[in-house]
């Protein structure tokens, strides 16, 4: 039986395709990567591209040492140079006739439902084409409050947006390891993270001088990817080939009737498989978690997230303990369990004395922040008295709340820790290459 088709989200950072030091394109690397995308679509799989460099590119092009710290010469020299990057890659595809198309995405394009929904026919449609999509920050619009921050995040929102089967997260390390491999010989690979909130991460870790993520973003995507229902991998960026064994290796496994084949499979390269969530959250959920970038905060009580989460209600205004920001009516907030004030409390003080407030969720508020200040703690037959207009009863309607799927967990220097949890019972012995 043929295997099915996958769609394969591979995501590339600047170090793996920028020479560092002379800022040149590693094109070695670029052209192994189009030959694997095209080995993959011909294997039937629908391929996206999430493509850093356009930093590195453009000092190549303007010949500058370094890159700049001025926002706007950063976002300049972007704009050089991700031209420059589609070029080269469509360039090279072009030598193997797969048509390319760029995709360029700031926060801001995907927070409004409609456009994420057309985002996702573009790639729906690209795919349709037989076009492999390259995806980018759109840099030269970003700032902060509408960055994806690092492409790692943004290679998760890919993958999630377009129900990725794989993402793979392409960097300068075969996979993660028990222990720096560098300088303790006893490290081991950790090839498979079945549980990924039990994995504690470095986040110190630095990204390259041109990029902006290092292994904690990685994780951080993989946290996202997973949660979406994507599998997703780390593995070593100078081996794009890698991608291809590794996907046929976990068709083969797929295909497996059962446990006893597995071992006549050959083994695939080295990597770390981050298995998805067995209850992936939907689309829009995690469009309302990871889509939208939160404008404030809404502090609600106990009751009020039992009563959302295990019967399926809408946050009334009674449920509302205290409000931190300044959003308009459906703009995205945090929800915070704490606790009520004492009577007496000043404004405010509920988030002092609150047993370790956590954020739980997120939601589209019907109400902006002056008003909910206005509202919190009232009846919803009060809003028409309290505000002269009601716009509706509840403060957010269930359909537009949604959970972590977990609990967010600490997230400590190493990657030791717990490792009989993460390894799959097919380990690769010590120093296996
Ligand atoms: N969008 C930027 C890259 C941002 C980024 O996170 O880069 P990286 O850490 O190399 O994946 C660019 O194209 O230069």
């Amino acid at each position: 039986m043929a295997a099915r088709g996958l769609t394969i989200v591979i995501k590339l950072g600047t170090s793996s395709i920028v020479d560092e030091k002379t800022h040149e394109p590693i094109l070695s690397i670029l052209t192994l990567i189009v030959e694997t995308v095209a080995r993959l679509r011909k294997d039937g799989h629908r391929v996206v591209l999430v493509s850093s460099g356009a930093v590195g590119v453009g000092l190549r092009r303007m010949d500058w040492d370094k890159r700049p710290t001025h926002l706007p010469r950063i976002q300049a020299l972007a704009a050089v140079g991700q031209c420059r990057l589609m070029s080269l890659w469509d360039n090279l595809f072009s030598h193997l006739r797969v048509p390319v198309a760029q995709i360029l995405l700031t926060r801001n394009d995907i927070a409004d439902r409609t456009q994420y929904i057309n985002a996702q026919n573009t790639f729906e449609q690209l795919f349709d084409m037989g076009v492999v999509p390259i995806v980018n920050e759109n840099d030269t619009l970003a700032v902060s409050e509408i960055k994806f921050g690092d492409n790692d995040t943004l290679s998760a929102i890919a993958a999630a947006t377009v129900k990725a089967d794989y993402l793979f997260l392409m960097t300068d390390v075969d996979c993660l390891y028990t222990a720096n491999p560098r300088t303790n010989p006893d490290a081991e690979p950790i090839e498979v993270v079945s549980d990924i909130s039990l994995l504690e991460a470095d986040v110190s870790s630095a990204g390259s001088a041109l990029g902006t993520g290092g292994m904690s973003t990685k994780i951080v995507a993989a946290k996202l990817g997973t949660s979406a229902g994507v599998t997703t991998i780390i593995t070593k960026s100078s081996k794009p080939g890698n991608v291809h064994d590794i996907v046929k290796y976990l068709q083969r496994l797929q295909e497996a009737p059962n446990g006893d084949q597995i071992s006549d499979i050959p083994r695939p390269p080295l990597h770390t498989r981050f298995l998805p969530s067995d209850t992936p959250i939907q689309s829009v959920t995690f469009w309302l978690l990871h889509g939208l970038t939160p404008h404030g905060t809404l502090y609600i009580d106990q009751g009020a997230y039992d009563a959302i989460l295990n019967h399926k209600a809408s946050l009334l205004p009674a449920g509302v303990v205290g409000v931190e920001g300044h959003f308009a009516q459906q703009e995205a907030v945090r929800l915070v369990v704490a606790e009520r004030p004492s009577p007496d409390a000043l404004d405010g003080d509920f988030i002092h004395h609150a047993q370790e407030p956590r954020e739980v969720g997120r939601a589209l508020v019907n109400y902006g922040s002056m008003e909910i200040a206005l509202i919190k703690g009232h009846r919803s037959t009060h809003i028409e008295s309290l505000l002269g207009w009601s716009e509706s009863e509840y403060v957010a309607l269930r359909e537009n709340i949604s959970f972590h799927p977990e609990e967010s967990h600490p997230v400590t220097p190493c990657l030791t820790p717990a490792l009989e949890e993460w390894k799959s019972p097919r380990s690769p012995p010590n120093g296996r290459s």
